[in-house]
């Protein structure tokens, strides 16, 4: 049920509440079951103070979005102050602290489904431009906590701003694959200045409030308390023009002349060719704006409106949505965040080996404010390790991501040991050290014997079973992965790697840390790779096939970093070192060789005096200062390995679209997925999407890995991987869930229930 608290006509402070039935059944309509709980808080109320001024208070927890509901109580709330003969001026706010976090994102995700956008309100001219900004009764925007996408626009609308420090202001827009809707490619330039705010939308970078006020986008801060008062004052001395007035829309000081403005929007177009080559959503920004430099504010925002209904339905935006909400969505991890427990503190953590993992993940701790005791076998090899603590921070601290201070105190969290001695208190342990399964079965032991009984056990093994690890203890149920990426103290993803002894109690535990040192944990089963490096293992192999069929390396390369990724298959085995692709390679091949293709090719690279980045020679040459060149001189070795295996048929490289060499390494992957996803070693598929852009960066805008495959369709993924497992190596054969998903015309990302269901 949708309460609306309308004015009553003779007492200006009363409100009574009636229900909105016009939109409650759009509400309906528009939403899904599960979103019913919140609807009860739903609201725009608007109260009359004796002082002739009407708040208009925005309610729709936690953000405040602005959900369809929300914006026709606006539109109603307006209509009726307007209206009212006691009303001079209004305030607009939001309830409990937030402005409001912008349009409801679930809109948009609906239009995806549906592909209808018909479910996309009116508001840039109906009610920011005509009922708020064009309104015969000033309106001054009370803003609080954040006022981003819609929610700023709103506040753009308006004819002043009031706020309280630290503020967010921001047009995240492009972030979400669409752009500002409700006039902001218009009002913010005019407000803030162009290059200003161009930086600001093609970020999509929120500012302070206190920046807001020094560019002219806030008219004054005021202590929190005083917010409400200031803004009403504001407003009153408006209507009685004590105060200017003004119509954002219609201004021109901040803009400059044209030929100006057009020299700024020309670097800016540069800018994004170079930095944003597949997304649509930075031009079309860039394009709209022009639009209203050109020909005025007013046919600037008609555009946007259209544009952006093109932009809403791209993949782009189908994809980043989709990740927004799966980024969310990893923090419910059914029987352990929805049993009632909570996390426990966990203040200071044992770090054992101090190698570039143990290092990064102590580096990633004291940046979250948890104290660590880094533990190595000798005092060479600690003093590296904190060496390299002290490395991580200050290069933070060289790129102003940490103040000097910050730095200080984060190094003073951190002390090292070469014995058990201060593990007597720890919290948590996460042991680093090498892939060699008696050293960390020995580590167990000691570290059970040890730390107190509440202690967290960690590995941050990456590819070892955690119950092989965990077998010699007796506590069980206190062992977990702790799985961060290299450089872990930069990567966003930490894999919450659980057993099926492990306690709930330490998942919960494990994922606050996360939180608390800035991280996406995601958390997923055992098994050999685990989620991420388990999916991605066929990314190298199928590198590796196409090499051996005669495709060039440097164009498969190329290939991948233009659709996305941020280097090819060959450039990431050199960033990795060769010694970490024979290592995780060996693992893979024992637990899965039905699909492992070997390659010669790591050997021979090796025996050739090769090692990758490490020793500036791989398949690319790395000089100090410039860009990695593709070298030559690997050719005869990749002819040797080419020779060894011998798969090219009829002795000849095959021949490849650009799409298919794409496909050809991406689709293994999503085969592989699906293999994770049978297992349920995913809680649900878009866990799996995070983890493949923060772990291995798959674009974002993409998706995530299953539901790329999604896009693409499972149909064309099985039926591509059969016929090059006919053709060139098992390596393709499509999985049984690839193939059932493919026949029954049920998505990858449908849940096993869906899909036993669509089967019957
Ligand atoms: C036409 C217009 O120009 C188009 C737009 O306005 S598009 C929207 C633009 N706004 C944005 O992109 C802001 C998106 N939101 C955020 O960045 C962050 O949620 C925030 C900074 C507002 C708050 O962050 P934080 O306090 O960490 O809370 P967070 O966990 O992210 O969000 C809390 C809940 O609000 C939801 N939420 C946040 N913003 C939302 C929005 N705009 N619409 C719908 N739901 C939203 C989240 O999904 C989450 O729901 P859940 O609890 O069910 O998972």
């Amino acid at each position: 049920m949708v309460n609306f608290t309308l004015e009553c006509p003779f007492c200006s402070l009363f409100t009574y509440t009636v229900i909105a039935y016009s939109i409650l059944l759009t509400f309906i309509d528009s939403c899904s079951k599960q979103e019913l709980p919140e609807m009860a808080e739903v609201i725009v109320t608007m109260e009359v103070g004796s002082d002739g001024v009407a708040l208009i208070t925005i309610s729709n927890p936690p953000v405040n979005a602005l959900a369809v509901p929300i914006l026709a109580g606006l539109k109603e709330k307006f209509a009726e102050a307007m209206r009212r003969d006691d009303v001079k001026a209004i305030v607009l706010t939001g309830k409990n602290g937030r402005f409001s976090g912008g349009f409801d994102i679930n809109v948009f995700q609906k239009v995806h489904k549906t592909g209808d956008i018909s479910q996309l309100p009116d508001v840039s001219i109906a009610l920011v431009t005509n009922t708020i900004e064009d309104a015969k009764k000033p309106v001054v925007a009370a803003v609080q906590g954040l006022a981003l996408g819609g929610g700023l626009e709103l506040a753009m609308g308006c004819h002043a701003r009031v706020a309280a420090p630290k503020a967010q202001l921001g047009l995240p827009e492009l972030s979400l694959g669409v752009m500002p809707g409700f006039g902001g490619t218009q009002r913010l330039p005019r407000l803030l200045g162009l290059s200003k705010a161009i930086d600001m939308m093609l970020t999509s970078k929120p500012i302070l409030s206190e920046e807001g006020a020094k560019l002219g986008l806030i008219d004054a801060i005021v202590p929190p308390q005083e917010l409400l008062k200031v803004a009403r004052k504001w407003a009153l001395d408006m209507s009685e023009m004590r105060k200017p007035w003004a119509r954002s829309l219609h201004r021109t000081d901040k803009i400059g002349s044209l030929s100006e403005a057009r020299e700024i929007i020309m670097a800016a177009r540069q800018h994004v060719k170079r930095t944003f080559p597949n997304l649509p959503q930075h031009q079309a920004c860039l394009d709209v704006i022009e639009e209203g430099i050109v020909h005025g504010g007013y046919a600037g925002t008609l555009k946007e409106v259209k544009v952006f209904n093109e932009l809403v339905v791209s993949d782009t935006s189908k994809g980043l949505v989709h990740i927004f909400f799966a980024q969310r969505a990893i923090s419910k991890v059914p029987k352990v965040t929805d049993v009632g427990l909570k996390p426990r503190t966990v203040k200071k953590v044992a770090v054992i080996g101090g190698g570039l993992m143990g290092s990064g993940i102590a580096t990633a701790l004291i940046l979250g404010n948890i104290k660590v005791v880094l533990k190595e076998v000798n005092s060479e090899y600690l003093q590296k390790g904190i060496k390299t603590i002290e490395a991580n921070v200050r290069g933070l601290v060289g790129r102003k991501k940490l103040s000097q201070a910050q730095g200080e105190k984060a190094m003073s969290m951190v002390s090292g040991v070469l014995d058990y001695s201060q593990f007597k208190d720890v919290d948590m342990v996460i042991e680093a050290v090498i892939e060699n399964v008696p050293l960390k079965q020995k580590i167990f032991s000691e570290i059970e014997s040890i730390c107190p009984p509440h202690c967290i056990l960690a590995t941050n093994t990456s590819t070892i079973d955690l119950n092989l690890i965990g077998e010699k203890i007796k506590s069980q149920d206190r062992v977990i992965g702790a799985h961060f990426f290299s450089p872990a103290h930069v990567m966003p993803l930490l894999e919450i790697v659980r057993t099926e002894k492990t306690s709930a109690q330490v998942i919960l535990d494990l994922m606050a840390v996360g939180k608390a040192i800035k991280k996406a944990p995601v958390v997923v089963g055992n098994c050999t790779g685990f989620a991420v490096n388990r999916t991605f293992f066929p990314y190298t192999q199928g590198a590796h096939i196409l090499l051996h069929l005669g495709v060039d390396i440097f164009r498969i390369d190329r290939l991948i970093s233009s659709f996305g990724l941020p280097m090819g298959p060959f450039q990431l085995q050199d960033l990795a070192g060769y010694g970490v692709a024979v290592a995780v390679g060996k693992e893979f091949a024992n637990a899965f060789p039905d699909r492992t293709f070997r390659s010669p090719i790591i050997d021979l690279l090796i025996k050739s005096g090769r090692n990758g980045k490490n020793n500036g020679k791989g398949y690319y040459i790395y000089e100090k200062g410039s860009k990695p060149k593709p070298d030559p001189q690997v050719f005869p070795i990749i002819e040797e390995a080419k020779r060894q295996v011998n798969i090219m048929p009829g002795g000849k490289a095959i021949s490849v679209t650009d799409k298919e060499i794409v496909e050809m390494i991406l689709f293994p992957v999503v085969n592989e997925a699906c293999r994770v996803l049978e297992e349920g070693v995913v809680v649900r598929a878009s866990d799996l999407d995070v983890a493949s852009v923060l772990g291995m960066s798959f674009p974002s805008y993409r998706g995530g890995i299953v539901f790329w495959g999604d896009l693409v369709g499972a149909k064309h993924i099985y039926a591509s991987l059969k016929k090059w497992s006919e053709k060139y190596s098992q390596f393709y054969k499509p999985s049984r869930f690839l193939e059932e998903r493919a026949k029954n015309g049920v998505p990858l990302s449908a849940s096993l229930e869906i899909s036993s269901r669509a089967r019957l």
